[in-house]
Parts: structure tokens; C-alpha cells; sequence
């Protein structure tokens, strides 16, 4: 007999038919978490559960019991608790390396759209506010040779220092759990604390997971350490960041811009005071969302769910 397996987000059609192949499915394009919903009742079967972002904790694995493994399409797994799933002998998995580029991509992008003010611009455009000569109020700031910091230098902050070192000719400065002298070494990135990172850079990009640890890491005090001139990109998670802190620093000007791809609550909230702030460019999460790589991130999952339900290692299995 195949195992159950719960998909509870949208995916390629070629994915599902392949888990197909291995499991009996039940589908869903997004979960439903009230008590009685087809959801719930497919929950209570299932040894597999594959998606992205549902809080699996204690409260929601004792409507699981029969679950073996919950793969995760997504490298990020902070919507898990693993030290709960662990004590159940429950495998957890994630989509690590594959988004690497597009997400460094998206980041880089957003860098340079802040920098350069390019959504504001393209509303001026728009508004018919281009006339004969543009003055200085509209002008940007350069980032080729200036200095990136970046908070969490793992696989993606790779790929981005990377874009930084050879692509815009800037020195690169890091902080990190652990210092990695092989990147030091290819990319001369020189390693700083949190507080010598956030005076130094001119452009401050937050890459790490979301952990205890990180959770508010960037708040009143650490913006007040930025420069007044600091960029500060956030494409980790939403709740890194004390985001009343963030309104405030950009309204004060005790930094010059943001450039978001997450945030506490998402959807961001419709009347959001980040969204009427013009030094404030915003993406709705969408770092590793091309067409090619949320296939591969698909295809991973996949593989892990199945590899898992046939009682093999899975290729992105985390440790507790
Ligand atoms: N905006 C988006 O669409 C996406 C966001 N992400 C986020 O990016 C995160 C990082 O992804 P990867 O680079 O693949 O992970 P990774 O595990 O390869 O790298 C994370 C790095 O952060 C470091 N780190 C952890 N705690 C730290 C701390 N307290 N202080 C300093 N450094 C710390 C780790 O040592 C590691 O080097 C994910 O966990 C996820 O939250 C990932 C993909 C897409
Ligand atoms: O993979 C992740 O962690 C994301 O945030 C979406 O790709």
C-alpha cells in the first residue's frame, strides 16, 4: 500500500503526479487549519506532509499522528518546530542550494532599486512628473565600490557577495555565527562584529534565519549604529527586525532607505505605515519566486518527501 501524503500548496503539476507515482495524495492549494475541514480530516492519515510556511508545532503534530516526515518548500523552516518533531521521530526537510542564485538576484535587485530610487521614479514617470530638466531632488546614490555588509553569510549572502565583489567592484564586510576563511579568501570579505558591521557599511543586508537568536537582532539600537547615509536590505524574515524601529528610522532619516522583501505580518498589511514611506521599497517575498526555480524548489521537496516515506535518508534532511 503507498503512504498518504498531504500537499497543502500549490504546485507544479508534473511534482504532484510524481509524488502521485509513490504516495496517495490528498491535495490542497492552501491549508485549513478549523477543526473538521477536509484538511484536518486528511491530516489525521498522513504520514507525509509536503508545502510551504504551515506552523507545524505540538498543537498541530497532535492532529498528526501518523505523520513521518514534513518537507518543507522552502529553504527557510522557521514555521517548524524541530526540537518537537525530533522528540516524535519525525523528519523535517528543506530546498537548501537550489535558490541560491535567484534569491542573491532578487536581493541584489532590490539594493540597486533602492539605491537608485527606481520604483519611486517609475511612479514619477507615471504621474507625469517628467518635464524638461530633472534636478538633483530625484538622484540616487552610487553602489559600485562602496561597502556591503552582510549579516548571515551562508549560501545565498555567498551568492550575493559574490554579485557585490565582481559585479559592482565593492569591498564586502560580514558578520557570522562562525568566520569562513575560504570566502575571505576568494571574495575579500573581511569579518566584523554586528556593532563594527552596521557602523562601517554602506549598504546593510540581513541574510540570516529566523532563530531565537535572530528574532528583533536589528532594532532602535543597531539603526542608530548605521551610518545616516546606510541602506539597510532585509531579505531574511520579517520578524528580525523591530519593524517599529524600522518606520521610525526611516521617518527620523536616521537612515537613508529600505529595501524589503519580508515582513512581520504577510501579506504586508494594506495600510502598513512602511507603505507610505517613499525611502521604502517593498517586494511581497518573492526572493526565490522565477518561474525555473520554484520548480527545482518543488522537485526538491518532492524527492525529500518521497526519499523520507521510503524510509531513506533525504537528501535535505535538518539536524536537530
Ligand atoms: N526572501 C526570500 O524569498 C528568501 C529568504 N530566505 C531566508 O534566508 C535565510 C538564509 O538562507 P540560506 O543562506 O540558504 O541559509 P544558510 O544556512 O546557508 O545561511 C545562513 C547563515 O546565517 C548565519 N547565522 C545564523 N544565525 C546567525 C546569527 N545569530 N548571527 C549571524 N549569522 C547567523 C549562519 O551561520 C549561516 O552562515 C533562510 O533561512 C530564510 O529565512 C531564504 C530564501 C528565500
Ligand atoms: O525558501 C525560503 O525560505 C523562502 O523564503 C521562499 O523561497
Amino acid at each position: 500500500m503507498k503512504p498518504k501524503a498531504l500537499v497543502y500548496s500549490k504546485l507544479p503539476e508534473e511534482v504532484v503526479d510524481y509524488v502521485k507515482e509513490h504516495c496517495e495524495v490528498s491535495s490542497f492549494d492552501a491549508p485549513d487549519n478549523t477543526s473538521g475541514s477536509p484538511f484536518m480530516e486528511a491530516l489525521k492519515e498522513s504520514e507525509g506532509l509536503l508545502g510551504s510556511g504551515l506552523k507545524v508545532d505540538a498543537a498541530f503534530l497532535d492532529r498528526a499522528p501518523r505523520l513521518r516526515i514534513v518537507s518543507n518548500v522552502s529553504v527557510g523552516y522557521d514555521n517548524l518546530n524541530i526540537p518537537e518533531l525530533s522528540s516524535r521521530g519525525i523528519m523535517a526537510t528543506n530546498t537548501p542550494g537550489v535558490l541560491n542564485d535567484t534569491v542573491a538576484d532578487t536581493i541584489f535587485g532590490l539594493l540597486v532599486a533602492t539605491a537608485r530610487r527606481m520604483p519611486e521614479l517609475d511612479r514619477y514617470v507615471r504621474n507625469g512628473q517628467w518635464k524638461e530638466s530633472r534636478d538633483q531632488d530625484i538622484f540616487g546614490i552610487d553602489v559600485h565600490h562602496k561597502t556591503l555588509g552582510i549579516i548571515g553569510l551562508g549560501g545565498i549572502g555567498e551568492k550575493i557577495v559574490q554579485r557585490a565583489r565582481f559585479g559592482f567592484d565593492m569591498d564586502v564586510i560580514y558578520h557570522n555565527r562562525s568566520r569562513n576563511p575560504k570566502l575571505e579568501e576568494h571574495y575579500g570579505a573581511v569579518y566584523r562584529t554586528l556593532d563594527e558591521l552596521l557602523a562601517e557599511a554602506d549598504f546593510v543586508c540581513l541574510m540570516t534565519p529566523l532563530t531565537p537568536e535572530t528574532r528583533g537582532m536589528i532594532s532602535e539600537r543597531e539603526f542608530k549604529l548605521m551610518k545616516k547615509t546606510a541602506i539597510f536590505i532585509n531579505g531574511s524574515r520579517g520578524a528580525t527586525v523591530d519593524e517599529e524601529a524600522l518606520v521610525e528610522a526611516l521617518r527620523s532619516g536616521t537612515i537613508r532607505a529600505a529595501g524589503l522583501d519580508v515582513y512581520v505580518q504577510e501579506p504586508l498589511p494594506e495600510h502598513h505605515p512602511l507603505t507610505a514611506l517613499d525611502n521604502a521599497v517593498l517586494l511581497p517575498h518573492i526572493g526565490s519566486a522565477t518561474q525555473e526555480t520554484r520548480l527545482e524548489m518543488a522537485w526538491t521537496a518532492a524527492r525529500n518527501l518521497v526519499a523520507g516515506l521510503k524510509g531513506e535518508t533525504p537528501a535535505n534532511l535538518i539536524q536537530a
